[in-house]
Formats: structure tokens, C-alpha cells, sequence
């Protein structure tokens, strides 16, 4: 008898590539099956699919780190990854999808390592401390007509300090709506039962998960080289690798960046639609505005990005050599400003 459920584990440690197959995945399962997806990320900030990357994460720091920033199409806030982080997700067709069925499984199978932990009154799972609760894992959901899925994150190892650097933003002049990331104390499995890896957690998970619904399945390992038949994954993949989604998604903002150089007071207001900057306005006391409302009206309709900064600032150049000292200090400061 073939089984109603699915074990996939991803080999690859590339947040689009997971992310991808778990959504075209959960798109095509029958909706009669129980999909568990075991996988990780490494160096990764992954944010809710309504936040804006800018508010929510020192994407500056990110960017100068080589930390990938994804999109997930969840709600929800920001989390950091690295190979000390396990995902799960559980999958299943309506109306059986349960997210109090997985987060049981979830703590049941904690449980079984020898861990207090309790689901706390968010999507969090905590575990008690003689410090006090501390949140081990966030999950996050989607839900469609049919189906729905619960993922979530488990701390063994991962970097905290890492963790509070890149979601601890830049103090900006930003005002944005989106979902806001809700802090919390953290702690690593590892603390307090040193002996955890990520294969071990796994294995629980999945032992629990085959004893909830009494059937078994075979393993199968997913990675770019070996890709089961995933109709739809290259567009999947394309969109959830690009600029547009993970950055251009967030909710409309604006932005004041201002500074005072010895040549003059600048004030630069950005608004940003679809991570494209619709307006820049620009007030300054300069003796010589020129270069500078050029530089803002080349900006305009331009990603919210370092390299539109440079770009532009590059095709002024050549026309204000006596402004250019000025221009490139503008540039260095512009773009530290918006990245
Ligand atoms: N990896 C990880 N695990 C648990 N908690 C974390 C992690 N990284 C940061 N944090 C803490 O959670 C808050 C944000 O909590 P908040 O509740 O705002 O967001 C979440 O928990 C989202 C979980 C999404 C899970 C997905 C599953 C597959 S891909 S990502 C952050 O400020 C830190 O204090």
C-alpha cells in the first residue's frame, strides 16, 4: 500500500532554492497527503512576505557579510539562519490541516530529547529556564482553499550573536507600515543538552510524525542535482531568487536621509513603491543645487538601491568636474544611507 505521507529533506543550503520547493510542493501534493520537508539555511535573514527588509533587518551590515536576504510568502517577522537553525514544515490537505497537530508533534518530539518546552501564546516555542522562558522556535503559516502548511524554525547551535546583529536595524528615518518583527530572548537547544545536532532533531521530528498518523515513507533527498519532477520550480525558483520579491515587495515607505557636509545641508525624502524610488525631493543650502536636484531627479524611478546611487553619481560626474570632490562624498554617504 502506498503511504499518504511524504519525507523530503533538502540537501541545499540556499534559502531560495528551499523556500521554492516548499512552495511548489505544497502547490501540487494531492491534497489527501502529509508532507514533512526537513531542510536549512545557511547565512540567511528570511523575512515575512509583508515586511519591509529595510525597517526590519540591518540590511547595510547583511549586504558587507554575504547574508542572503528571503522572502518567504508566509506572515509573520524576521528570522536569522545558519546551519545551526533546523526548519521543519509540515504540510496537509483541508480539513485535515491542524497547525495545533504539527506544533504537538513538535513539542512531543523536543519532549523526547529531554526538553521543557511548551508552545508560549504566539507561534513561539519556548523552552523554561531557570532564566526564565526562552523562545527556541518561530513558525509561520500560509493557508489556501484546500491546504495549508506550518513551518518553523529550531535553534541548536545558530549564532545569536549574528542573530541580534542582522535583525537589529539601523537606526533610520524610515516610516514604513508592514508587519513588524516581535523580539524575544533566545536560546540554542544546545545550552542545554550538548550532545543535539540537527540529524538527531530530525530524526525525532520524523519519528513522531510517522507515529502520529501510524504509517511510515521513505526518505527522499532533494537538491539542485537532484530535483524530483517539480512542475512550475524554475519559475518558482526565478522569482523567489530575485531583487523584486525579496527586496522591491515591501509595502510602500518613505525615507529622510539628511546630512550636513561643509559645503552645504542636505535633506533628501525618498518615497519607495515596489522597492522603486517614486519620488525624491531634495532640500539643501548648497551655492550650487544643480548637480544635486540632477542627482534626485536621476534617482527617480530607480531601485531603492547602493548601485542606483553610484550610477547616477557616475553619469553627473563628468558634467560638474569643479562639484566632483563634493559629488563622490555624496555618493559614498547616499549610498550607505540607503543600503
Ligand atoms: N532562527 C530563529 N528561531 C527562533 N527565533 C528567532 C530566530 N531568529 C530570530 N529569532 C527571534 O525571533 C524574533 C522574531 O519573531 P517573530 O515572531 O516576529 O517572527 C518569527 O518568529 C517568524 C518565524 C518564521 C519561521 C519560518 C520557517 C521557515 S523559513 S522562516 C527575532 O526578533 C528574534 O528575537
Amino acid at each position: 500500500m502506498t503511504s499518504s505521507l511524504r519525507l523530503l529533506i533538502s540537501n541545499s543550503y540556499d534559502p531560495w532554492f528551499n523556500l521554492a520547493v516548499e512552495e511548489t510542493i505544497f502547490k501540487h501534493m494531492p491534497a489527501n497527503q502529509r508532507v514533512l520537508f526537513l531542510w536549512r539555511n545557511d547565512n540567511t535573514v528570511v523575512i515575512g512576505r509583508a515586511q519591509n527588509p529595510w525597517k526590519e533587518c540591518n540590511t547595510g551590515k547583511m549586504a558587507q557579510d554575504g547574508i542572503k536576504l528571503a522572502r518567504r510568502s508566509s506572515g509573520g517577522g524576521a528570522v536569522f539562519h545558519d546551519l545551526g537553525n533546523s526548519c521543519f514544515t509540515f504540510m496537509a490537505g483541508k480539513p485535515e490541516y491542524n497547525k495545533a497537530v504539527s506544533t504537538q508533534i513538535m513539542v512531543d518530539a523536543l519532549g523526547s530529547l529531554g526538553l521543557a518546552v511548551s508552545a508560549s501564546g504566539r507561534n513561539d516555542l519556548v523552552l523554561t529556564t531557570d532564566d526564565g522562558d526562552k523562545k527556541i522556535s518561530g513558525s509561520a503559516y500560509k493557508e489556501t482553499h484546500d491546504r495549508g502548511f506550518h513551518h518553523g524554525t529550531i535553534l541548536l547551535n545558530a549564532n545569536l550573536s549574528k542573530l541580534a546583529d542582522y535583525l537589529n536595524p539601523d537606526p533610520k528615518k524610515l516610516q514604513a507600515k508592514g508587519i513588524t518583527s516581535v523580539r524575544s530572548r533566545v536560546t540554542n537547544l544546545a545550552e542545554h543538552i550538548p550532545n543535539i545536532t540537527h540529524q538527531k532533531l530530525c530524526d525525532v521530528i520524523t519519528q513522531h510524525f510517522f507515529d502520529y498518523y501510524g504509517e511510515q515513507a521513505d526518505a527522499e533527498c532533494i537538491s539542485p542535482e537532484s530535483l524530483p519532477d517539480l512542475v512550475g520550480f524554475e519559475d518558482v525558483f526565478a522569482k523567489q531568487s530575485s531583487w523584486q520579491w525579496n527586496f522591491g515587495h515591501a509595502p510602500a515607505f518613505s525615507h529622510i536621509v539628511d546630512e550636513r557636509f561643509p559645503w552645504g545641508n542636505i535633506d533628501f525624502h525618498f518615497d519607495v513603491e515596489h522597492g522603486v524610488i517614486s519620488r525624491c525631493q531634495i532640500f539643501t543650502d548648497s551655492l550650487n543645487p544643480a548637480p544635486i536636484q540632477e542627482l534626485a531627479d536621476l534617482l527617480q524611478q530607480n531601485r531603492y538601491s547602493v548601485t542606483t546611487v553610484t550610477t547616477a553619481i557616475n553619469q553627473i560626474l563628468p558634467k560638474y568636474p569643479d562639484f566632483a570632490a563634493e559629488l563622490q562624498e555624496m555618493s559614498s554617504w547616499l549610498g550607505n544611507a540607503i543600503k
